[in-house]
């Protein structure tokens, strides 16, 4: 099996090094033409406006489209997971382009900026109960995104708990000083609708290898 990984920027090598381990090939795809060789897509984490630049520059997006509308499958890893949803919010100035076919609105810097990165247990019960293993699965969040709706035939597999008092504006999540606790809210981190999949953090940073099993 030969699965493509999109290498314009962010952390494809990671990917291809978790796909190693699994005894999985994966393939740097930079041109359209590329994406012809392979039966399944990873997109990485990294930058989305940048990334969407360098796609559009490369022509990429009616290729990825079609790959998408074939079926085939696609797993999009935070910056991936902006690329794939029908909506994102929170972007940069004049928007940027998606490849879309996941049926959900992504806020595109969610948990705040770069220094607000952290790691977290994830319940994943939908995860446990395919592949086995632990309830939970170590999330490493870098700059993440979030999903903030989902349609129908969405999937949720993971959540995240984030005290209600974190209010969405539109590039950011602030925090509104409260004295007393606020209630948890559940934050959707985790999707698949048919053969596409998202995750708003970074499972090629981990040893847990469930994700790429159940892609
Ligand atoms: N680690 C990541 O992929 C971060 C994604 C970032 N929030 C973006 O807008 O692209």
């Amino acid at each position: 099996m030969v699965v493509g990984v999109l290498a314009l920027q962010g952390s494809f090598n990671e990917h291809i090094a978790a796909l190693k381990r699994l005894g999985v090939k994966g393939v740097e795809i930079r041109k359209p033409d590329q994406l012809q060789n392979v039966s399944s897509l990873i997109i990485p984490g990294g930058e989305s406006t940048t990334m969407a630049r360098l796609a559009e520059y490369h022509n990429l997006f009616p290729a990825l489209r079609e790959f998408v509308k074939m079926g085939k499958p696609v797993w999009g890893t935070c910056a991936g997971l902006i690329f794939l949803a029908n909506k994102a919010v929170g972007q940069k100035l004049g928007g940027q382009e998606l490849v879309g076919g996941l049926d959900c609105t992504v806020h595109r810097n969610f948990f705040g900026s770069q220094i607000q990165s952290f790691e977290a247990e994830l319940s994943v019960p939908a995860l446990a109960s395919q592949e086995g293993g632990p309830e939970t699965f170590r999330g490493v969040f870098i700059r993440a995104p979030a999903v903030l709706d989902v349609g129908p035939d969405v999937d949720v597999l993971a959540d995240y708990p984030v005290p209600s008092n974190k209010v969405l504006y539109s590039s950011s999540t602030v925090e509104i000083q409260e004295e007393n606790a606020m209630p948890e809210k559940k934050v959707i981190v985790a999707v698949r609708q048919g053969n596409l999949l998202g995750t708003a953090f970074h499972p090629e940073l981990t040893a847990d290898t469930r994700w790429y099993i159940i892609f």
